[in-house]
């Protein structure tokens, strides 16, 4: 039996802003304080802490780089001024030891890092690079960083710890099994890992695999809120090496996850082969000389946070991307069209339950078109939420402006959203709300919606769920009304009445579009599972109607390029990750 001692461990997981390193070092200070006070010797944050992820183009400036690296070194003389010295603080910044890849001619070998500072008694005790780079999906960082190829290993409170970056948990053979040959008892891992569905059970397995990998605890922390078209939704865990999980934190939530660790004392573990890791990477040693302290009276256990429900993390992830882009971005309110429909009655749930309903604002504008019941489920949905509600009846402009442009069929119809879009656009300007644009993701796809209409806005809180799932979410959300004894913030009716885009008489989705229950599988399994005509023949579909379909899809792409950012919910979504050329004359052939 290995020798082992106690090693008090922080995860904090905090929700910082891209380019506001004074905001998010403060956060820093802050929640080492709180970690200092639970008696906690090491407290780790996220990637990027103190940059925000993703930085994206930022790295190509030289003066983002070097405030970075020079927040950080303040940040060491803040935490020991403050009185924070003793506390080991782990954070992650943008670091670079050489200019950003500009071109062919570029060093490969030096360049931007996504790094990690060790800080200790006022000072960065060691930097760590990241070694394996994510380029796919969302993530471009090929495209601005250079590979780190030393593990670091310091040594605390006499247990040796070694430090790696999120996409280094995600593949085996690289820094956790040099972890391994260098015999430590704990892997710290630091993460700005997005949410994606279902994403939270991969990562629990991943770091079950990595930990037997290192023969090593890991632990994973994980930042959380908004950034443009990403959610970060935390889940820090910490697993022993035998795979079983000892603290989990909550899902979109910041939090302190504090919990004691028996780990074994360096040089306690028998050698393990070294030769599994990459040739390249090399292991570099420091020791910090930490103060003795008596031991704490009580343990500290993080616990399990219950895990969410499926419909439940989504609604998580909607709410958190909707409040810290209106936040983030400096809006206090928001405004969009409430039709009475299903797609409206949802953000307008959404946004009651993001932002708070006294900052949202739903404008009803009947047209000769909208039904009675139309306007009386949007009045009853303002009430139930208690959202402000007005009306803005569109009939008169549409008379005015076809009283001087003639116009039929689809371009008559589509005046009706422009009009709808137009006065939008006037009440943001002239009161500074943030514009929603209430559209699903299968809309998205067909191109069933009106450009310069209804896809006018900043953001698009709902662009990621598919339409099938909006009804679900209506139902969970409505529910979970219930379930609290509160009111239920979604009329009934605007869950069971038929979908219409009420643009002409009696016109409802089904007379342009499949019904949504045999148009969602299709379009989820062409966009994101990029199956081909053929392979969505053999998942079962339609001839005809998959040809129909994917020619809907490909011929909107124009129309989702100019549209606003939405949170990501899914493993693809319309924006980072599907990447299309507009112009195009590849066709799916039979
Ligand atoms: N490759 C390309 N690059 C750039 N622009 C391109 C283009 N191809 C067409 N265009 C332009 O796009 C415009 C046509 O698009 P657009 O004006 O949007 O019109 P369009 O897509 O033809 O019609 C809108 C459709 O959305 C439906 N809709 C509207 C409103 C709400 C809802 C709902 O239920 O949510 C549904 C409506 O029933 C209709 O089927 C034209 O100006 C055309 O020149
Ligand atoms: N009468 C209306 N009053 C206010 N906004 C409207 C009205 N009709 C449509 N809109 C706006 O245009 C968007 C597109 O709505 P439309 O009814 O055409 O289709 P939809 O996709 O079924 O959306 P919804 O389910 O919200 O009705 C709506 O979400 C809403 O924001
Ligand atoms: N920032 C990262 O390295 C994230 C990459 C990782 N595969 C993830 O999705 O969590």
């Amino acid at each position: 039996m290995a020798a082992t001692s106690t090693l008090r461990i922080a995860l904090a997981q905090t929700d910082p802003t891209v380019g506001d390193l004074d905001g998010n070092a403060r956060q820093v200070l802050d929640w080492t304080a709180k970690a200092a006070e639970a008696g906690a010797r090491l407290v780790a944050f996220g990637e990027m802490q103190l940059t925000g992820y993703p930085v994206e183009d930022l790295v190509f400036r030289e003066s983002f780089v070097a405030a970075s690296r020079a927040r950080v070194d303040a940040l060491a003389v803040e935490l020991a001024e403050a009185g924070l010295g003793e506390t080991v603080v782990v954070t992650g910044y943008v670091d670079a030891d050489g200019p950003a890849r500009m071109d062919a001619d570029s060093d490969p070998d030096r360049g931007p890092r996504d790094a990690l500072a060790v800080i200790h008694r006022g000072r960065v005790v060691t930097r760590y690079f990241k070694h394996h780079l994510p380029n796919y999906g969302v993530f471009d960082e090929d495209r601005y960083f250079v590979s780190g190829d030393v593990l670091q290993v310091v040594r605390i409170d006499g247990i040796d710890v070694a430090f790696t970056i999120c996409e280094d948990i995600w593949q085996a053979g690289g820094p956790f099994a040099v972890a391994r040959g260098a015999g430590v008892g704990l892997v710290v891992n630091i993460n700005a890992s997005p949410y994606e569905r279902n994403k939270d059970d991969r990562r629990a397995a991943l770091v079950k695999r990595r930990a037997a990998e290192a023969d090593a605890t890991v632990a994973f922390v994980n930042i959380v809120g908004g950034q443009d078209e990403l959610v970060f939704d935390g889940d820090s865990l910490i697993v022993d090496a035998a795979g079983t999980v000892l603290t989990r934190g909550p899902q979109f939530a910041e939090h302190l996850l504090v919990h004691d660790l028996t780990l074994p004392v360096a040089g306690a573990k028998p050698a393990a082969e070294t030769d599994a890791g990459p040739p390249e990477m090399t292991v570099a040693h420091t020791v910090v000389t930490t103060e003795t302290l008596p031991a704490p009276a009580e343990t500290a256990d993080g616990g399990i946070a219950e895990p969410l429900s499926d419909l439940a993390e989504v609604w998580h992830a909607l709410v958190t991307g909707l409040r810290d882009y209106v936040r983030k971005n400096g809006f206090r309110t928001v405004v969009f069209g409430l039709s009475g429909g299903i797609d409206s009655a949802l953000v307008a749930a959404l946004s009651a339950d993001a932002i708070g309903p006294e900052n949202v604002y739903a404008v009803s504008m009947p047209s000769r078109y909208s039904s009675e019941h139309s306007r009386d489920d949007a009045a009853d949905l303002a009430k139930r939420t208690g959202i402000n509600y007005l009306s803005e009846p569109i009939a008169s402009i549409m008379d005015a402006y076809l009283g001087q442009i003639t116009l039929d069929g689809l371009a008559l119809e589509n005046v009706q959203p422009r009009i709808r879009g137009l006065i939008l656009m006037g009440l943001s300007n002239q009161h500074g709300h943030l514009v929603l644009a209430p559209g699903n993701k299968t809309e998205y796809a067909t191109g069933y919606s009106t450009l310069y209409g209804d896809t006018v806005g900043g953001y698009a809180p709902i662009k990621d769920v598919m339409k099938l799932m909006i009804f679900a979410l209506a139902n969970w959300r409505n529910e979970e009304a219930a379930r609290r004894g509160e009111t239920m913030p979604i009329p009934v009716n605007t869950i069971v009445k038929p979908p219409s885009a009420e643009l002409r008489e009696d016109q409802q989705d089904t007379d342009s579009l499949p019904p949504y229950e045999i148009l969602d599988p299709i379009v989820e399994g062409y966009v994101d599972g990029d199956l081909g005509r053929a392979g969505l023949i053999a998942a079962g579909h339609d001839a005809a109607l998959v040809d129909r379909v994917i020619k809907l899809i490909d011929r909107a792409e124009y129309k989702r390029r100019q549209t606003a950012p939405g949170p990501k919910i899914s493993v693809k979504n319309f924006g980072r990750d599907r990447r299309l050329p507009i112009t195009n004359r590849w066709v799916e052939k039979a």
